[in-house]
């Protein structure tokens, strides 16, 4: 039996102070992690007051990404290490926007999801196809090639213990949702991929999430698929009531 995961990424938006007041107006109203598990995924610079505010509640806390580095001459890049010893819990690697923008590679995200487990983290793992892509009818074909680069080397184990997080890179920020049916479809088949990679008890321990204009809306129906386990939420988990109604989708 998997357990829902419900999460925000925040991306570039929110202050130290916007975190605490989010976090105050919602801990006490979530469900019980056993029933949904919640998380927040914030800018490295908010997490100290992230954690701070979520002490003691049910809310778990990410980041939005790391490095494949514990320490050394890297400016500007942040540790995974220090991200445990925080108390961080999850950590987004190959969202689509850092693939994009900042040209992360299949290489990079693997090495950064072996240096999250190494640092008894776990990673949330984007992938997803473009528009081109889905019109040209390669989606499924081009999210396998993610998944296999992405997990390489990865244990049994490790691989049970993450999360994957299917995006369309079309369907992000757009308003654009897939319907519940192409997530599904989607899901379904990155979860042959990991039956294919690894074996049926590992392919049915991952949780598997959409992402892509999920909002209180339409949530119940996403969630409602079979091999949909959660999912990950820009711009309707930046509101402390829609972050809410999202995580009560059971209600
Ligand atoms: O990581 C979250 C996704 O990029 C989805 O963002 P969105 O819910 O604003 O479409």
């Amino acid at each position: 039996m998997r357990t829902p995961i419900i999460a925000g990424n925040w991306k570039l938006n929110k202050n130290p102070q916007e975190t605490t007041e989010f976090v105050n107006a919602v801990k006490n109203e979530l469900p019980k992690n056993t029933d949904v598990e919640t998380l927040i995924c914030a800018p490295a610079v908010d997490l100290p007051a992230l954690i701070e505010a979520a002490k003691g509640s049910e809310l778990h806390v990410g980041a939005e990404n790391c490095y494949f580095e514990d320490e050394g001459a890297y400016t500007g890049e942040t540790s995974p290490k220090v991200l445990n010893e925080m108390g961080i819990d999850y950590v987004i690697i190959g969202h689509s926007e850092r693939r994009g923008y900042f040209h992360e590679t299949d290489k990079d995200i693997n090495k950064k999801a072996k240096a999250i487990f190494a640092n008894n983290m776990k990673p949330i793992l984007c992938c997803g196809e473009s528009l081109e892509t889905r019109e040209a009818g390669k989606a499924e074909e081009f999210v396998e090639g993610q998944i296999k680069a992405d997990l390489e080397g990865l244990s049994a184990d490790q691989v049970s213990n993450m999360v994957i997080a299917y995006e369309p890179i079309w369907a992000i920020g757009t308003g654009k949702t897939a319907t519940a049916d192409q997530a599904e479809e989607m899901c379904a088949a990155i979860r042959k991929t990991v039956a294919d990679l690894y074996d049926e008890t590992v392919a049915d321990k991952v949780r598997i999430q959409y992402g892509g204009s999920v909002k209180p809306a339409n949530v119940k129906e996403i969630m409602s698929k079979e091999n949909i386990d959660g999912g990950l939420i820009g711009g309707a988990a930046l509101q402390p009531d829609s972050f809410l109604q999202l995580a009560h989708y059971k209600d």
